[in-house]
């Protein structure tokens, strides 16, 4: 079997506030093989960003701190890489960022072309190339000619009037696909995609699923999707692993996750899909305060099945291939 492109392993990140530190995440643990898609869901507030944000080193410093863990990726733990070393070879090189918004991720006062040539600067992949060296001018020659390529490829028309646009005269669909080319410009070898259509209307985010899905595909990238969209999971993951307030508590094959959830958590993210039957269901209870959350998993307040032994967290248990789940009770009868 390939082995994991990135393995992070008993990730602990705190949040510093008046109030106290925010336990956000709590040994969190999931790898990702190359050309993987791999879908990290969970409600609001469960640690999806947070733990993106780990991974690219970016967590804010004054409030964010890193009680433990690594993040394993090309033979070295990047949350002991330097930070200049991060910001010149590891993020926007070898992993890409696909923002929620990409409203925030443009300067208004530069044309995209403008935007665009600053990145490669940095980043071009042609950097590496020795038959570019000492010569930049044919390198951004030909940099302005993968930039158009990839301009079409992500399917912008007339891509060179669109480079002597402002970010505010394209839509907000088109902004997104120029987020995803220059996410792959670089050819990372992973992009983390932080619910990247959340901003975006049903129809447009369809279309921008498919392309991420189909570019990712090609290019053998793999790919962190984060969503709360299970439907969006659904359409363009191979794994998934679920997060509930700031723990890891199920991994599974796309198929496996909907025909056979194991953790009664996801369960009930399942059952809270809307259906022409019973419209749309929460989840009953609330997501505890991170400040002081209930010891073991952290779902035990609201679970039907806890008992004393769920005070203590329960390891991962190997229930399929690529099949795991962390619940001292779990399901084991499945819903049609
Ligand atoms: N900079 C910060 N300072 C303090 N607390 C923070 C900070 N960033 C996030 N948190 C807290 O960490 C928890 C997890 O937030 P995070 O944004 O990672 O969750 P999420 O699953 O991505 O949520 P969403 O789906 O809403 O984006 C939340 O309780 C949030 O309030």
């Amino acid at each position: 079997m390939e082995s994991d492109l990135i393995t992070v392993r008993d990730l602990r990140v705190a949040f510093a506030s008046d109030a106290g530190l925010a336990k956000v995440l709590d040994g969190v643990s999931c790898s990702i093989r190359p050309g993987e898609i791999r879908g990290l869901v969970g409600e609001s507030g469960c640690g999806k960003t947070t733990l993106a944000r780990a991974i690219l080193g970016i967590l804010p410093q004054n409030s964010a701190r890193i009680q433990g863990g690594q993040v394993l990726f090309g033979g070295r733990d990047l949350l002991t890489v330097a930070e200049g070393t991060l910001a010149r070879e590891v993020r926007g090189r070898e992993i890409a960022y696909i923002p929620q918004d990409p409203s925030t991720a443009f300067n208004p006062v530069f044309t995209i072309g403008t935007q665009i040539a600053d990145l490669m600067h940095w980043k071009s992949p042609l950097l590496r190339d020795p038959s570019f060296k000492g010569n930049a001018r044919a390198r951004r020659e030909a940099d302005l000619a993968r930039v158009v390529e990839w301009l079409r490829l992500v399917q912008l028309p007339n891509p060179e009037a669109l480079l002597r646009k402002y970010p505010h005269e394209v839509s907000g669909g088109q902004r997104q696909r120029l987020m995803i080319a220059m996410a792959l410009l670089p050819e990372p070898k992973l992009v983390i995609a932080d619910e990247p259509t959340t901003a975006l209307d049903v129809t447009v985010q369809a279309q921008i699923l498919k392309l991420l899905k189909g570019l990712a595909r090609e290019r053998n990238v793999a790919v962190l999707f984060t969503t709360h969209d299970l439907g969006a999971a659904y359409e363009i993951c191979d794994r998934i692993t679920v997060m509930y307030a700031g723990q890891e508590v199920e991994e599974a094959p796309v198929a496996e996750f909907f025909n056979r959830p194991s953790h009664p958590y996801t369960r009930k993210l399942l059952d809270s899909l809307p259906s022409a039957e019973t419209g749309l269901r929460g989840i009953p209870g609330e997501i505890p305060r991170l400040i002081d959350p209930p010891p073991g998993c952290r779902f035990n307040p609201r679970c039907e099945r806890a008992t004393a032994i769920c005070q203590q967290r329960p390891a991962p248990e190997q229930v399929g291939p690529g099949h795991s789940v962390r619940c001292h009770h779990r399901l084991t009868e499945f819903a049609a």
